[in-house]
């Protein structure tokens, strides 16, 4: 794959899905720590994982409202590089994050309609990325990961003053058009490379990332 997309492929689980994210030329794993999530791991079986992956991929710690205790235990088990903040964090508790932790934050935003997008220009401001995520609908068990994709015309030609990955329902047939429309350089997948909810698919994964930029 072309080098100048990057792809994460969220909620890896098993040692073989690591496999298959290298293989695809993916730059980016999520190691998902909500416990409702059909690909929760705990931080036990993220370490495991994450000592299979090689230099050069980013390991992303996916949680949501963590407590200061669940950080401490988390960063203490698993050697992860980035945090990925995909609940109600506030802009004050982004950047108590970042200085406690010394990690770079990814905090994710769900898009549902033009009100939304104040919120990403709010974070932007202390945030070291942007995940720009499709708004979960009402009640939804998980506030990510649903499978749904956003109007992506909501985000096109918007600038942020931090790197940002384009997020939410993504496939193998809607990535390309999802970076020609917003302009994204990088895409985050999850349910769309599954067989199964929380099972990863090989094949799946590199349907998407060729797909990601072709040729
Ligand atoms: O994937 C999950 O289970 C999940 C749970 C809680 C918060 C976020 C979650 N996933 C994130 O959402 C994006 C989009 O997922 P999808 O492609 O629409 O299924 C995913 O990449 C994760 O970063």
């Amino acid at each position: 794959m072309p080098s100048d997309v990057n792809v994460k492929i969220c909620g890896v689980t098993r040692p073989q899905d690591i496999t298959a994210v290298v293989d695809a030329g993916a730059r980016y794993i999520g190691l998902n720590f909500f416990p409702k999530s059909p690909r929760y791991v705990t931080p036990e079986k993220a370490a495991e994982l994450a000592a299979l992956t090689p230099e050069g991929i980013c390991k992303v710690a996916l949680v949501v409202n963590p407590t200061d205790a669940e950080l401490d235990a988390l960063t203490a088990v698993v050697p992860i590089d980035m945090l990925q903040l995909h609940g109600s964090e506030t802009p004050e508790r982004v950047a108590e994050i970042k200085a406690r932790y010394g990690l770079p934050v990814m905090k994710a935003v769900g898009v549902g309609g033009p009100e939304d997008l104040a919120a990403l220009d709010a974070y932007g401001r202390v945030a070291d990325q942007l995940l720009v995520d499709t708004k979960p609908p009402k009640g939804a068990d998980l506030p990510g990961g649903n499978g749904l994709a956003f109007d992506w015309t909501l985000i096109a030609g918007r600038r942020w003053p931090v790197p940002w990955m384009l997020a939410g329902g993504l496939t193998s047939e809607t990535v390309a058009e999802a970076i020609r429309v917003t302009g994204a350089r990088q895409v985050d997948v999850s349910s769309a490379v599954e067989s199964a909810p929380g099972v990863k698919d090989a094949a799946l994964i590199q349907g998407f990332c060729r797909a990601a930029l072709p040729d």
